[in-house]
């Protein structure tokens, strides 16, 4: 059935915000050959969330080091402003905040039907769930972001889990096909918790790239604990 999260399968994205950048390029072909699905790209503007980090120019140097998707997970302002130049850059997926969008169909249409990539939304711990319904049927990627956005190595707000939850029982209600994707304090317990909520998709920057076992096993790792976790559902 739509909305079933076993259907969609576990899905690991790495954040290369906790990447060491000046080895870059190999750590992500280390999470590719662990099994990695995709790579998750943290984008701020220093406005909508109080940090900066990178812009097209890492998606266009990572493009040819990886086959995996490139998925950009847009903390700006101005969303709109950046789409163009991250798909000619190589990007997959363009994820964007409910919260810069009074009206989000217009940039998904685009994204989806004029870009022809993958779309996103994205919804922040304050933000009530429900408001990502009307669009679950025109995204890709429902993101619920489990701790304020701006930094990485923060912890999971336990609240989130709720939410999350909450999030599956609209998409089912809505017979969407989107992934349930979550992104911050993921980690060997905490994704455990995700994932019988109802995520399918595990956004995971710490956890990975600072495991002590280095981020090849971390990732194996993170799958093999969720997709225990992951129970089918009716
Ligand atoms: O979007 C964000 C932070 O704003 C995330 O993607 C973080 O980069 C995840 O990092 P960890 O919480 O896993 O360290
Ligand atoms: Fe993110």
């Amino acid at each position: 059935m739509s909305g079933d999260q076993t259907k969609l399968g576990v899905k690991i994205a790495p954040s290369i915000l906790s990447a060491d950048f000046a080895r870059l390029g190999d750590q992500v072909r280390e999470v590719e050959a662990a099994g990695a699905d995709r790579i998750h790209v943290d984008v701020m503007d220093g406005h909508f969330v109080p940090n900066l980090s990178m812009g097209a120019v890492v998606v266009r140097s990572l493009r040819p080091v990886t086959r995996l998707p490139l998925e950009v997970h847009l903390m700006v302002e101005e969303p709109g402003r950046f789409l163009d130049g991250f798909v000619a850059a190589g990007a997959d997926t363009l994820i964007v905040h409910l919260e810069v969008l009074p009206d989000p169909r217009s940039m998904l249409e685009h994204i989806r039907r004029g870009l022809g990539k993958r779309c996103g939304l994205a919804i922040n711990p304050d933000m009530p769930v429900e408001r990502l319904r009307p669009y679950l049927r025109d995204i890709d990627v429902a993101l619920c972001m489990t701790v304020f956005p701006g930094f990485g190595g923060q912890s999971y707000i336990p609240e989130s889990t709720r939410r999350i939850a909450e999030l599956r029982r609209w998409i089912a209600a809505e017979e969407a096909e989107c992934e349930l994707e979550v992104d911050g304090g993921i980690d060997a317990q905490t994704i455990v918790e995700a994932a019988r909520a109802g995520a399918n998709v595990f956004v995971a920057g710490t956890a990975i790239f600072s495991d002590p076992q280095g981020p090849a096993a971390a990732v194996q790792r993170l799958a093999e604990y969720a997709r225990q976790a992951m129970t089918p559902r009716k």
